[in-house]
């Protein structure tokens, strides 16, 4: 089996995930010459060309010699990017495993688009990274297809590791819209949170610098603690709230202002929206 360190990796778009991962995997030893990038607009594709990975306008060049290629553009785009890869590698003797981060699209979709002219289906892995894969601490949830081999998911798992420090397998295809939902907008909402934050504290006098410190340090150490803690969420959130104190007024503000009720419609949206980009494409 090809290992990841050995693997060819093509990346057909090269826009804010597939750079994330780029970052990801070239951090951890992946070899640039190793990693080629198709992407249609000058200014990614020159950023990208400028960080030493390989890159090309063309998806079949990318597509070409890759063991794995990862499909990371947008969703309304994935049908076309497919099919033209499909068409490409047809009198290949081995196809890569492919893997497609678009939220939404289906399985029975990309393998559909991604049959080959002489009539044979690559092995396709859908997988839901999120961008903080460029610090190296990326979450991720994957599904395989039909036929994809131990083999083949030991080398997207490898791949994974080197970029999330959670890879979830879901046994469900369905579930990857609710991962989409969860962790794959995640950082987003994260960091929506930390500019209200940032806002408030300046409205109330500080400044948005000290502010802005502040607020991303307090993200990154309750991240930390939810990580390295036994505890669950809900123990380290009382072991802060003091009785009638302080975090217990806030607290007490986000349940009256039905914060939980919030949260949970904004993550069912991101989870249906994810299911209607896959009937849309
Ligand atoms: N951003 C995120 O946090 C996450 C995104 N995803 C998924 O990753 C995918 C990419 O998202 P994201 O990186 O944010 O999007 P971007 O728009 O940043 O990247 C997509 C890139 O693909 C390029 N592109 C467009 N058409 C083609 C084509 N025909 N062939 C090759 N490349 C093309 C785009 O160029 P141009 O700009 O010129 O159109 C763009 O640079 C999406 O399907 C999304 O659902 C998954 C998890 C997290
Ligand atoms: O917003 C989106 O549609 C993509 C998928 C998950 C994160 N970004």
């Amino acid at each position: 089996m090809t290992s990841l360190q050995e693997s060819k990796i093509g990346f057909i778009g090269g826009g804010n995930m597939a750079s994330a991962i780029i970052g990801g995997l070239t951090s951890k030893g992946v070899s640039k010459t190793n990693i080629i990038v198709s992407e249609p607009w000058d200014v990614n594709r020159e950023k990208l060309t400028s960080t030493g990975v390989q890159t090309t306008t063309s998806n079949a060049t990318a597509g070409a010699d890759a063991n794995i290629v990862i499909i990371a553009v947008k969703p309304q785009v994935t049908k076309s990017v497919c099919e033209e890869l499909g068409a490409s590698w047809g009198g290949r003797a081995t196809l890569p495993v492919v893997v497609s981060i678009a939220a939404g699209i289906t399985l029975d979709s990309l393998q559909g688009w991604t049959k080959t002219s002489d009539g044979r289906t690559p092995h396709v892995v859908r997988v839901m990274p999120n961008t903080p894969a460029l610090v190296g601490e990326g979450a991720s949830g994957a599904f395989a297809g039909v036929g994809v081999t131990e083999q083949d998911k030991e080398l997207v798992n490898a791949l994974l590791e080197s970029v999330s420090k959670a890879t979830e397998w879901v046994d469900r295809e369905e579930l990857l819209d609710v991962v989409t939902g969860l962790s794959g907008s995640g950082p987003a909402y994260f960091f929506a949170m930390v500019e209200h934050l940032v806002a408030s504290a300046t409205s109330l006098g500080l400044s948005k610098e000290q502010a802005t410190r502040l607020a991303t340090q307090t993200c990154l150490g309750a991240g930390k603690m939810l990580v390295e803690s036994k505890d669950e969420p809900s123990q380290l959130r009382k072991n802060v709230t003091s009785p009638n104190g302080t975090t217990f007024a806030a607290l007490q503000t986000f349940e009256k202002e039905g914060f939980k009720e919030i949260v949970d419609k904004a993550v069912t949206a991101a989870t249906e929206r994810a299911a209607e980009l896959g009937k849309k494409a």
